[in-house]
């Protein structure tokens, strides 16, 4: 095969990942045009294209029809823009020089270290692994979402509020759907330049150390960075500030790695422009003095403190030409931005996307089932849903319900509360991310708390640097905080935020739950009385008194007072009274479940619940002003809902509930419990139709019930009270002739009718013979009530034949 052909066969084999991966394709496609391989109308297309892939795939119509000799050329223009990306891809046979002399070259010291490399670091270890236990790199890795963005004040602070798919869209417009794929971190920009460090920020948790574990991997395995780097180094801030006495670089690196000091010495001599050193954590490196007073030695072999060591390579007086990969949080990245060396590109770890979050929980789970179930319950959950964008958090959902799935419980039953979720996150940060904190625990929590609320009273998500300063601290030392900087005119602003909104809510709710007597009660009751501003933290601040929950902040010495648990219970059991008297709103409704759910005591949930007697998400006040009408109750609220129901034995009456399908099914087994319902179904199967009236009907408190259930603009069926009557009126436009048509049996009768082939003919057949021939099997009806638009002759004859067929009728109108 000729030169032309096998790099056509090239692109053909790997166009896929082409057409994911490649960045520079305006700077290709200007080449392919000037070398005359590329006409200006498809150029202009390929200009006009959204993204890089869109303009990948307008540019393989070209490739397509131009044939071997032009995919050679963008072959050749790839080589050339693409560097890493067409080593990652392999080439073709035709070795370019600089490939041919690195595999010759690479010495066995560093084929044995790129081995030792490999063993070691394809294990990771879990925070709850016992000894000896460990799970494959590969089987967790999950590719971020990188972005190589500086976003200004707006953009921050529409992250840190959006949740759910809001967010999925904000982060998507950031990204323009690309995320920067690790082994092109250091490829060309625009102008083909490439830098000599690189930043990599993000928050604590999401995955900077499991990042740079994945790429030491794949660079020893051969799949990133060959014949680019010929050695990565890896060393850890935090073990650099353990290292006693004076280093020199090279015994800093021989510290870390299996290599002797000889051996490195030699290795970067030789050819320091192919190595990279990646240095995790610089947020932990303890900067002893100011860093531009720090001795700058230029020596590999020279030997002086070893952070002073370290920051002579970050700033490249020592091994100027190597690379450098820092990964930092951003409460550090500006002190790091002025010591590195440049040029420097800045990245950020953003957590992962809602693909990410699936790709992690089906690689967590690897089984089909449980994933399905984990993943779907998650998804429901706006809060946790949004939480899961930071890796840790996954980490926790997913392990927490894979013990529920141990002990043979599901995802949905009885899954830890989201505030649980939230302590789970916090405890893991302070046992697995803190390094000597400046202040005990409950202290760092507390004043976390405050500049929380004092976010919340101000209703600002960014905030400014004084009152961080007022407040915690050391806040570059703080986990739970990040750290922006924003151009302001001529001047950098320096702000902060909170992770995501939900944690500055969680904070507030803590601090709140956690004021001492005096101050609690006006607090609480105050903040509580707007509840509807800040709904979460309500949510939060009843997770906090749950028994376990509380077990866990006691074990990092914050205790919640009796007095705060009894106030809290008595404020919502008022909530109920003002409820019973039809002072409701749909949101409040909701959020007295959600926050019986979030307590999770089954005595109290039972005592509020009975004391409930009606709940209607959609009272007299809305009813009156005709606001929230026919608001569906989410998949949350649902299992809000669900939770309650179970810890009770009977419930009074549950009103204007709007359903899903999928939702109702979900509330199906416990819906019996209701004495009295009324819900309506937005486009329910005849089937979901039919397992309702059987689970009614299974229900032991049929008998006493009454359901009335309106099908989205069609149908309303209602079960009354003993006997056991079926009411079905047909609204708009099911049935051509029939009204409303009523039916009455004997309670035993109601399990051993198929209700799905009824509603199939009334709904979607609307034929009434069938109808007809389908009541005759009915052997015990009692009485038929039936509302006709028009009492025709076909009718007329029905009704008589009906009587005939069925001898119990005893009432027909
Ligand atoms: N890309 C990923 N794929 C799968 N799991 C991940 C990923 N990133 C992070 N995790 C999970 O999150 C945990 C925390 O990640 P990691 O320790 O890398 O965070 P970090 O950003 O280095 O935090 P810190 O700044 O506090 O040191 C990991 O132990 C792992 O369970």
């Amino acid at each position: 095969m000729d030169q032309d052909s096998e790099r056509a066969r090239f692109v053909d084999a790997h166009w896929a990942k082409l057409v994911q991966r490649v960045q520079m394709v305006m700077p290709i496609a200007d080449e392919l045009q000037s070398s005359g391989m590329l006409e200006w109308e498809p150029y202009c297309k390929i200009r006009a294209a959204d993204t890089n892939q869109e303009k990948m795939r307008e540019l393989y119509e070209v490739l397509h029809s131009g044939g071997d000799e032009v995919k050679s050329a963008f072959y050749s223009s790839l080589e050339k823009h693409e560097p890493s990306l067409f080593r990652d891809l392999g080439s073709t046979g035709h070795h370019t020089h600089s490939e041919k002399t690195h595999s010759s070259e690479i010495s066995p010291v560093i084929h044995k270290y790129m081995k030792r490399i490999c063993s070691e670091y394809q294990y990771v270890t879990e925070y709850n692994s016992l000894p000896g236990e460990h799970v494959l790199l590969s089987e967790r890795f999950t590719q971020p979402l990188i972005l190589r963005k500086h976003r200004d004040r707006k953009e921050r602070e529409e992250e840190i509020c959006s949740s759910g798919e809001r967010l999925q869209q904000v982060l998507s417009s950031r990204s323009s759907g690309d995320s920067v794929h690790l082994s092109s971190l250091f490829d060309p920009d625009d102008h083909g330049n490439s830098p000599s460090s690189v930043i990599l920020q993000g928050n604590s948790g999401n995955g900077k150390s499991f990042t740079v574990q994945k790429i030491m991997m794949d660079w020893a395995s051969g799949d990133f960075y060959k014949g680019r780097f010929d050695i990565v180094f890896h060393l850890k801030c935090k073990e650099i500030n353990r290292i006693p006495g004076e280093k020199s670089l090279v015994e800093i690196l021989s510290c870390s790695c299996s290599l002797s000091s000889h051996e490195i010495s030699q290795i970067l001599q030789q050819s320091p422009e192919k190595v990279l050193v990646v240095i995790d954590g610089f947020d932990e490196l303890k900067l002893t003095q100011d860093i531009n007073d720090m001795s700058a030695h230029t020596d590999l072999l020279q030997k002086a403190p070893p952070v002073d060591t370290l920051c002579a390579l970050l700033r490249g007086r020592i091994l100027p030409e190597s690379f450098l990969l820092v990964s930092s949080r951003s409460t550090a990245t500006d002190t790091l931005s002025n010591l590195l060396k440049g040029p420097q590109r800045f990245s950020e770890i953003v957590g992962f996307s809602e693909k990410g979050v699936e790709e992690y929980f089906q690689k967590f789970f690897q089984n089909e089932e449980l994933f399905r179930e984990a993943y779907t319950y998650v998804k429901a959950n706006e809060t946790l849903i949004t939480a899961c964008s930071i890796p840790v958090v996954c980490w926790i959902i997913c392990t927490t319900i894979q013990e529920r799935f141990k002990y043979g419980a599901g995802a949905t039953s009885g899954l830890e509360t989201t505030t649980s979720i939230y302590v789970d996150f916090v405890c893991t940060l302070l046992e697995h991310h803190c390094q000597g904190l400046s202040q005990s625990v409950p202290t760092l929590l507390r004043s976390l708390g405050q500049l929380a609320e004092r976010g919340m009273q101000e209703q600002q998500v960014l905030l400014d640097e004084k009152s961080v300063n007022e407040t915690i601290s050391d806040p570059a030392g703080n986990p739970f905080l990040c750290k922006f900087l924003f151009k302001r005119r001529i001047y950098q602003e320096t702000m902060f935020s909170f992770m995501h909104l939900s944690f500055q809510e969680f904070f507030t709710a803590l601090y709140y739950v956690l004021l001492d007597e005096e101050e609690s009660l006006g607090k609480l009751t105050r903040f509580f009385d707007d509840i509807f501003t800040k709904p979460a933290v309500v949510q939060f601040a009843f997770g906090l008194l749950n028994k376990d929950v509380r077990f866990t902040l006691k074990k990092h010495g914050l205790f919640i007072r009796p007095k705060t648990q009894a106030d809290l219970k008595e404020w919502i059991l008022k909530k109920i009274k003002s409820q019973n008297q039809g002072c409701s709103l749909f949101s409040e409704t909701v959020l007295v479940l959600h926050c019986l759910y979030e307590l999770h005591e089954e005595d109290f949930v039972k005592e509020a619940m009975g004391s409930w007697k009606k709940i209607d998400p959609r009272g007299k006040l809305l009813r009156k002003r005709n606001i929230e009408y026919g608001k569906l109750l989410r998949r949350t609220d649902c299992c809000a809902l669900l939770y309650c129901s179970q810890c009770c034995q009977s419930i009074e009456e549950i009103s204007n509930l709007y359903l899903s399908s999928e939702d109702l099914s979900m509330i199906l087994p416990e819906l019996h419990k209701f004495k009295e319902a009324r819900l309506t179904i937005r486009g329910p199967s005849d089937s979901d139709l039919g397992e309702l009236i059987y689970a009614l009907a299974r229900g032991q408190t049929l008998s006493s019930q009454c359901v009335r259930v309106s099908i989205y603009r069609s149908l309303v069926l209602s079960i009354n009270k003993e006997p056991s009557s079926f009411c079905i009126e047909i609204g708009r436009h099911p049935h051509p002739d029939l009204l409303s048509f009523s039916l009455t049996f004997p309670h035993s009768e109601t399990i051993n009718i198929d209700w799905t082939r009824l509603f199939q003919i009334i709904i979607h057949q609307r034929d009434s013979d069938a109808l007809l021939s389908f009541l005759y099997s009915f052997s015990n009806l009692k009485k038929m009530v039936m509302s006709v638009r028009c009492l025709t002759e076909m009718w007329s004859v029905w009704t008589l034949k009906l009587t005939q067929n069925c001898p119990s009728l005893t009432e027909l109108t």
